[in-house]
């Protein structure tokens, strides 16, 4: 575990295939947050990811590649963070994709880089619920979910993604009291202080994401409510 990580708090996701002002970048990346996710479900092109690069790389904050698409895998991020999908229904997006990815990139993998997310999506609304034909899990599920990760897999996050709407405060508490070394993270629907607050009241990290392109001042301002 790289050793700050386990003291961040929150985490802005970008996403390369929206627009953001070199204005508003530039307040993201000196707010205080404590790192820059580039990530996405759709339309993730390689252009798109090195724009977001440069244009952050000005900045001192750590700036991270979830990666969602082969094709858009480049060098100079400071850690990649490489999803596997808890809840799918389909090997693929659990096993298949990260094994091959591993068959083509294993001699360059620097491992004290890379971290390994165990994904619930828990929004059956949300892009990536969708593309990975997930199952909506009820809390027991959750739950195994939460152990598997962290005693299985002994994976660095496990993160409980609502993406795009705002989710169940009480899951998150329960997950939390299950989990020990693994850290939480929890992203989904997040567009102002008081949610920011609730949320990180239980999850280690809460990642804050569409809120930025559609109501940018209290985006922002979740930075503050939860340091
Ligand atoms: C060249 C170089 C420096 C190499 C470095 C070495 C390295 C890091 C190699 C990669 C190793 C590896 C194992 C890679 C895995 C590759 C891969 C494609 C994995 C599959 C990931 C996956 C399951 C994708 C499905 C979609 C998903 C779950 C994405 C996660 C992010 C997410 C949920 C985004 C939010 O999406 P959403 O809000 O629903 O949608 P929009 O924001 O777009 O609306
Ligand atoms: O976009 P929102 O809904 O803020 O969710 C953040 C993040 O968890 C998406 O992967
Ligand atoms: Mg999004």
């Amino acid at each position: 575990m790289y050793k700050e990580m386990n003291e961040w708090k929150h985490i802005f996701k970008l996403d390369p295939a929206k627009e953001i002002t070199d204005e508003n970048l530039e307040k993201l990346c000196e707010s205080g947050t404590d790192a820059i996710i580039v990530g996405g479900t759709d339309n993730i092109t390689l252009d798109g990811v090195l724009d977001l690069l440069s244009r952050i790389r000005r900045f001192t904050v750590p700036c991270i590649l979830e990666i969602s698409d082969m094709d858009a895998i480049t060098p100079g991020f400071d850690f990649y963070f490489v999803p596997m999908v808890m809840n799918s229904t389909e090997k693929k997006w659990m096993m298949d994709i990260q094994h091959q990815a591993i068959k083509n990139y294993k001699d360059i993998m620097n491992w004290d880089e890379i971290f390994v997310e165990g994904y619930c999506i828990l929004n059956e609304e949300a892009k990536a619920f969708r593309k990975t034909n997930c199952e909506l899990p009820d809390t027991d599920d959750v739950t195994a979910y939460a152990f598997m990760v962290e005693h299985m897999f002994h994976l660095p996050i496990f993160y409980l993604e609502y993406s795009g709407t705002y989710g169940d405060a009480q899951l998150v508490r329960q997950v939390k009291n299950e989990l020990n070394n693994t850290l939480l993270f929890y992203g989904g629907g997040i567009e102002n202080s008081q949610q920011a607050v609730e949320m990180k009241e239980h999850a280690d990290v809460i990642i804050v994401g569409n809120s930025i392109y559609t109501d940018f001042k209290n985006a922002l301002k979740t930075v503050k409510a939860v340091k």
